[in-house]
Parts: C-alpha cells; structure tokens; sequence
C-alpha cells in the first residue's frame, strides 16, 4: 500500500510532538500502524519502548496482526500496543507500592462497585424500602465517583461548599475508597487515575516511566479524558516525542468523561505541535462520503477539514421504512438475504448498527429464524454467565486473600453448608480483627465464635484455597489450572445447577475458555513481567479486557456483526445498515431534551462512515414507547439533512392498504423468501 504525501509526513515525523487531524477513513489509525514499523525498523526505536494506545482490546490485536505482517515477531518482542487501562494496569502493578496498594489487588468490575456503594447508602441512611430506588441511586454515585476520577478529583478535592450534593458525594467517595483500599481492590477509573497521581507524587517513579516510554502514540484521541490526558503529559514530559491521531467530529463519549477539547489542550500545552491534516478518504464510495460531510458540516467546527474520496461514487443509499417495531427485523433481513444472493456476499461483510443494544432483539429473533449466522458484539457478556462470574470470583480469591466480594460469591458454591447467620457471624469476627473473611475462616479464635462443625467448613475452604494458591505459583501450574474444576467440587455441581446434561457442558467448556484465557496471558509473549504474581496478573488482565470489550471473540467468523454506534468505531464493514433513524432513537430524546444534537449528529457520522460500499438507513413509523403503548415516531432529523438526490427514500406509498394488510404482506414476502432458501 501506498501511503499519501500527508500521511508520510505524518510517519516521517519524529522529532517534536505531531497531531493528526482527519475525519473518518482517512487512514489515521493506518499512520499509527506504519509509524510504528517506521521507528523500529529505520529509527532504531527498541520495541519495548514504544507504547502504542488503541481504545479497544480489538483495536489492539489488529494492530498488532498489522505490524507482525511486516516485522519479524522477534523484531516486535516487547512491543506495548494496548488500550490506556492496560498501560496503567502494568504501571500499577510494577509500582502498586507507590499508589498505596498492596501487590495482588483485585479490580472491581461494576458490579462490585455497586455492592460497596448500597452498603455505603444503607450504613448512612438506614435500610432501604425501595429497591428500585435504591438501585438507582447507586448507579447515581456510582456514575458521579467515576466522573470525579476521570476529571481527577480526590475525596477531599470536591468543593463541598457548593451544594448539599457534592457534601454527601465527599462521604460516600472517601467511604468508597476506604473499603476498595481495605479489600485490596481497584475500581476501573483507577487503573488511569491512581498512577497518574503517583507520578505526580513520585518523580523518582515517574522518571523512570519516562525512560520506557521513548514514543507514545495514541488513536481516537478525540476520546481521551481528563485523567488520561494527563497521563500522555506526565509520560511525554520534555522530551515529547508522540504522534495523536483523532478526529472531533467523532468525539460521542462526553457522557463518559471524554474530552474533545483535549484536542485544543495540545497545541496549549505544546507550542511546538505539528498538526497534520489527512483530506483523502480510503474507505468510503463517494457517495456516502458526501452524505457523511453534508451532515456533519452542521455541527459548528473549530477545525475545517477536508475529505474527498478517488473510489467510486456508488448506489444511491436506501433509505427504507418499516410500518413497525416488529417488522423491523424481517424488512431487514428481507433486504439483507436479498442483497446477498445477488451480489455473492460473505455474511461477514455485513454490520448491523444501532443506539442501544435493546434494539437488537427483534433483529436477532429474524436472523435467527432465517438461519443467517451472527455475532453481536457487546451483547449479553461472556463474563455476564454465572459460571464465569463463579470462576473468576474463584481466580480472585486464589490471588487475594482480600477480596471479600469474591469470598461471598463462592463460599458456598458448591453448596458447602455454610448459612446466611453463619456468613454473619464470620464478618463480625473478620471486622472485630480487621482481616479478610478468608483469613478469618483460618484463625485459631474462630472456634470461641462459631460452631465446632461450622469452623471446620471454614477451614478446610481456606486449606483448599491455600493449597491452590501453592500449586498455581509452583511450576506445574499449567496442569494445576487444568484442573481446578474437578478440585474445587465445580464440575460436578455445574451438572447439578444445571437443566440438563447439555447444558452442563456448555457451561463447563465456557469455564474451560476462561482458563484457557488465563493460561495464555500467562504464557503470552506480551506478558514481561514473570514473578510470583503471574496468576494474578492473569486474572486482573482478563478482567480488564473484560470491561473494555464485552464478547470478543478470538476469531473472525463468517457471521453478519451486530453491535451498537458506539462499539462501531474505528471499524469498516461493505454493507452497513443503520436501524432506528428515528426521532427519539437518533437523536435521543435524553439528548433533544438537553439540546446536545451535535453529538448524536456525530454519532451518526460514526455509523454512516463505517460503510465502504453500501448503506442502507431504516427507520419505524410506529414503535412501543416507554410506557409499551404503539405510538407514531417521526423519521430521524439527520435523514433530512443529507442530500436528497443521493438517497432513494421509499415510493411514496399510493396504496390504500391498511397497516394490517401491509404487515400480512411483508409476512408472506418473508415466508417465500425463506421457503425459497429451504
Ligand atoms: N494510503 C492508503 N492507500 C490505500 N488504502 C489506505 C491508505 N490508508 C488507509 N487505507 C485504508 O483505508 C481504510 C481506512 O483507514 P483507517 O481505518 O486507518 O482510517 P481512520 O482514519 O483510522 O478511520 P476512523 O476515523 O474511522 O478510525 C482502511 O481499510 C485502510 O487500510
Ligand atoms: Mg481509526
């Protein structure tokens, strides 16, 4: 491939620090890739010290394919090309000392972190009535905690003078703190924030990151936030020496803390910025070029881009109707299966987009009943099964004794006799000394607590954890990983918990995936850091990758994706189709409230120039509203503001078929189609 004047000057470019501003598939994440090759292969860069941020664990692994196409894997060794969370993870784990935590700390998914907050709110308001009420205050603080890390703000940082809110927010943060930091565990937002307040406390620390991180290079820049800006700016220091690409009109996570302005911020904070601008689009036909430039030219823009394609102009994108919600799905792979036998597609070369993931449903049950292979990435979780969760909580507590969370969800599975006052009676205990509940199941006074018998439960649970923990740190580890299951009385209480022998092995093979997962972060040559922790690093790297990238899948597969705009970025698929263009839908209605259209237009530039070849918009005339009453929905404002001679929108109907007779229709056209497919 033949890169273009701009994007070589974008390669070639090493001594200062250099942003590349471009819009969609311009071949901005294609620079990362080749500046990479470039400062290894010409500049004499030691892999190990080039670090490489990507904003999925997927975005990684491609390109990390890309560059083993051109280099020799042992040319690479060292290489560090990974999300942000994964980078403050390693730093964490090298220099835990450092941020006031203790080696083998676990990371909280957010599920975890809603248990310690409902603690928090029921210690400081009595027990709740309401469930439902309490459930979302959670998300509430859960949600404010989060942002005050991303915007790096401590505890005893919030201007409590301002409002009750942010008096109530300090507690409850501190409180929150207090208990990660007494488990032993960090939360996601710490994985950023907790290393970049250790630089900022460390010199000595932060120097000798410095020294590692020779040339940083980090994609979607656009959607960086606060902590992490700050932590590019810590690594870079005097020395400078990193390429950002990003693009502003594809900044649509702000609800997540995401600043676009950090784009301003750089030529601030760093004069000497080059900024490069990439004006050739790779991706797309001309024809969805121009309708992705016409709408999102309506967004006020502090930088003026340019995008022209030299590919074909391409067929007018079909704009198609549905009378409602439930002929969604069968409209769609109407047109899907139909476009595939005449243009001898892959199934692969389909994406199906959409707001949320609730929308997927109908077009999953169609795909289904048609028998068109699919995936949906980001969807119900691998991690999200119980087996897994049961195991990973098992992986946990093996690495830190700690981790109460993890104790409780596995003491008595299997069923190990152990009661709820029992449980009780053991937390107490553990409080009374200040130690963990599996510490506790082992200490010589228990037995002046507890029943005789009971104790002996306790403590043959904390033997066998014990036991485990030994064997995976000695060197048959592997065949001791193998077979945990077995060990831990799992498999055969997975084939009593379960309805019936089949699904009893689906659900020991997941368990076996995951251990497979853990053997291969260990064994896998990205993993520098051999010690006597390494199953621990294991677990905390899958549960990083786990929050990243729900449902990722190893393998590409020959199946039509599925996923939401928001997972869509970065990605290119021929055929895209783009459900819900709908008022309400796209834009949402939170965000027409709020007046914030400007990103929902740029989430609708993210889901148009994922297309390279055709786009097909749909939208409902009729769709269940909250409250599941049938109601009128207006097509999305955003269709209105593409170029009219460039989509073909449905005849208008002339016929005087009532909804009910178009809905039989589009039933038996269905019915024939799949007939003819049998
Ligand atoms: N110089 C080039 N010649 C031919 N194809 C290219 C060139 N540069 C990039 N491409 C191809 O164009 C497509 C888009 O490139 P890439 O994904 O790097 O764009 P991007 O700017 O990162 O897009 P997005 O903003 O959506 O992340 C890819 O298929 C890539 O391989
Ligand atoms: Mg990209």
């Amino acid at each position: 491939m033949q890169l273009n004047e701009q994007q070589l000057e974008s390669v070639y470019y090493i001594s200062g620090p250099c942003l590349v501003l471009a819009g969609a598939g311009s071949g901005k994440t294609r620079v990362i890739t080749e500046k990479i090759i470039h400062l290894i292969q010409d500049c004499g860069y030691k892999p190990y010290n080039i670090f490489a941020v990507t904003f999925t664990n997927k975005a990684a692994r491609e390109m990390k394919e890309r560059i083993s196409a051109s280099l020799s894997s042992d040319t690479i060794k060292g290489l560090h090309v990974s999300t942000f969370h994964s980078v403050g993870l390693d730093i964490l784990r090298q220099e835990h000392h450092y941020a006031g935590i203790r080696p083998n700390f676990t990371l909280f998914d957010e599920y975890d972190q809603m248990t310690v907050i409902k603690e928090i709110l029921q210690e400081l308001q009595g027990t709740y009535a309401d469930k439902d009420h309490l459930k979302d205050e959670c998300q509430f603080w859960q949600n404010k905690i989060s942002s005050y890390k991303n915007d790096l703000i401590g505890y005893d940082e919030i201007d409590q003078e301002l409002n009750d809110t942010n008096q109530l927010a300090a507690i409850i943060y501190k409180r929150y703190e207090e208990t990660l930091r007494a488990i032993n565990a960090v939360d996601f937002d710490d994985l950023i924030y907790l290393p970049v307040r250790m630089f900022q406390n460390h010199e000595t620390v932060l120097e000798k990151w410095r020294q590692r991180v020779r040339y940083l290079l980090v994609d979607e820049y656009q959607d960086t936030n606060a902590s992490q800006y700050q932590l590019i700016k810590l690594l870079v220091a005097k020395r400078q020496r990193f390429t950002v690409v990003g693009d502003d009109d594809q900044s649509i996570y702000s609800w997540r803390g995401a600043r676009p302005q950090n784009i301003s911020l750089l030529r601030e904070d760093f004069p000497e910025l080059k900024v490069i601008m990439l004006e050739q689009n790779y991706r797309s036909c001309g024809r969805i070029l121009k309708c992705a430039n016409q709408l999102i030219s309506q967004n006020k823009h502090d930088f003026v881009k340019q995008l022209h394609s030299k590919l074909d102009y391409g067929a007018r994108i079909n704009v198609i109707e549905v009378p409602d919600a439930s002929l969604e799905g069968k409209t769609l792979v109407t047109e899907l299966l139909a476009h595939h036998y005449m243009n001898k597609t892959k199934y692969s070369d389909y994406a199906i987009l959409y707001r949320g993931n609730y929308q997927s449903r109908e077009i999953q049950k169609a795909l289904q009943e048609s028998n068109i292979p699919f995936r949906v990435v980001g969807g119900t979780s691998f991690f999200a099964q119980a087996e897994i969760k049961d195991f990973m909580s098992y992986l946990r507590i093996i690495a830190n004794d700690d981790d109460d969370k993890a104790f409780l969800r596995i003491i008595n599975i299997p069923k190990r006799e152990i009661g709820p006052t029992s449980i009780s009676y053991l937390d107490t205990f553990a409080k009374k000394y200040g130690i963990s509940l599996l510490q506790a199941c082992n200490h010589p006074e228990l037995i002046n607590e507890v029943k005789p018998k009971t104790v002996a439960i306790f403590r043959s649970f904390y033997d066998m954890i014990d036991s485990i923990r030994t064997d995976l740190n000695g060197a048959e580890w592997e065949k001791h990983l193998e077979e945990l299951p077995e060990r831990l009385g799992y498999t055969d209480w997975l084939y009593l918990d379960s309805s019936s022998e089949k699904a009893a092995e689906v659900r020991l093979e997941n368990v076996r995936t995951l251990l497979k997962w853990v053997n291969n972060a260990v064994n896998g040559d990205d993993n520098e850091f051999i010690g006597d922790m390494l199953i621990n690093d294991a677990i905390n790297k899958l549960c990083v990758r786990e929050l990243l990238d729900r449902n990722e899948e190893e393998y590409e597969l020959e199946e039509v994706q599925l996923m939401t705009l928001h997972s869509s970025k970065g990605l290119e698929f021929p055929y895209v189709f783009l459900i819900g263009m709908e008022e309400g839908l796209l834009p949402h209605e939170t965000s027409i409230e709020e007046n914030n259209i400007e990103e929902e237009r740029r989430l609708a530039y993210v889901g148009i120039t994922r297309a390279k070849k055709e786009l097909y918009l749909m939208y409902c005339k009729n769709r269940k509203s909250r409250k599941r009453l049938e109601t009128k929905v207006e097509p999305s404002r955003f269709l209105f503001e593409l170029p009219e001679e460039d989509l073909h929108w449905p005849a208008k109907l002339k016929d005087n078929r009532t909804e009910e007779e178009k809905k039989q229709t589009m039933d038996s056209l269905f019915e024939q189609l799949l007939n003819t497919l049998k």
